[in-house]
């Protein structure tokens, strides 16, 4: 147990790394599931898979994919949803059947049934072969906030404070930001069989710092990826600034 750590000098560099990992499982398991992340962070690793999609015929067409989460209250064409992040990004741009994208329905009238559909949606496609995580200043993996229970699975959550002021800068003002999502729970994501987790720039230092060194706690969410087998840690040199010299 415990987290390997991989740094590289830039964001590119890592980024490149990552899309090295899920190229691997594509070729090797061309009926993987993926698990997919949003956000800022990831952004070049899909641009990279575009790139080697068009470019070597990296071969999407029987991969399942199922994202973290997804926002309450966006329509899956708001600009800010993850549902159009993903066809933005990757999905549209991919020969990926869409009918095996999966994201959490939050427009179902009863939310708690849509999560728990999602749930079990995940388990029985075989579980997600590999993870793809980003992490949040405050230590948070999807939408697991801190205080989060690591037997959590995918439900309704209210967002953090420090997330709805850090995701502002997506939106016109902070008052857009929705209050609520839909996230797989943190034993959602222990589940899976490999999980790579990639952070970059110097706001995700501290909190890479405390998962990787720090005690497993509530306090920190991605402090509980100490506890699975197999994660890998991909960062730039500032993400892992604080990190001792061996970890
Ligand atoms: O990559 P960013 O934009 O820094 O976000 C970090 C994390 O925060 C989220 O965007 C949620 O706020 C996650 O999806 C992501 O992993």
């Amino acid at each position: 147990m415990g987290i390997q750590c991989t740094v590289y000098p830039s964001h590119d560099d890592a980024s490149r790394a990552v899309a090295d990992c899920i190229s691997t499982i594509l070729r090797e398991k061309p009926t993987c599931v993926l698990g997919l992340a949003t956000g800022s962070t990831p952004l070049e690793v899909y641009a990279e898979l575009v790139r080697r999609h068009h470019d070597t015929g990296l071969d999407f067409a029987g991969a399942t994919t199922f994202n973290l989460d997804e926002y309450v209250g966006l329509s899956p064409g708001h600009p800010q949803s993850y549902a159009h992040y993903m066809n933005e990004h990757l999905f549209g741009q991919v020969n990926v059947d869409r009918g095996r994208t999966h994201l959490p329905n939050t427009r179902a009238d009863d939310l708690g049934q849509s999560a728990e559909q999602y749930e079990m949606l995940v388990r029985s496609a075989g579980g997600v072969d590999l993870q793809l995580l980003g992490i949040g200043t405050n230590g948070h993996i999807g939408f697991n906030e801190p205080g989060t229970a690591e037997d959590s699975v995918t439900r309704v959550v209210d967002l953090a404070a420090s997330t709805i002021r850090s995701n502002s800068r997506f939106f016109r003002d902070e008052s857009d930001v929705p209050r609520r999502a839909i996230t797989m729970g943190i034993s959602t994501i222990l589940r899976a069989r490999k999980i790579v987790l990639l952070a970059t720039g110097e706001s995700k230092a501290d909190a890479v710092a405390d998962a990787v060194t720090g005690p497993v706690t509530t306090g920190n969410p991605a402090s509980f990826l100490q506890n699975h087998a197999d994660v890998h840690f991909v960062l730039d040199a500032a993400a892992a600034a604080l990190l001792p010299e061996r970890c």
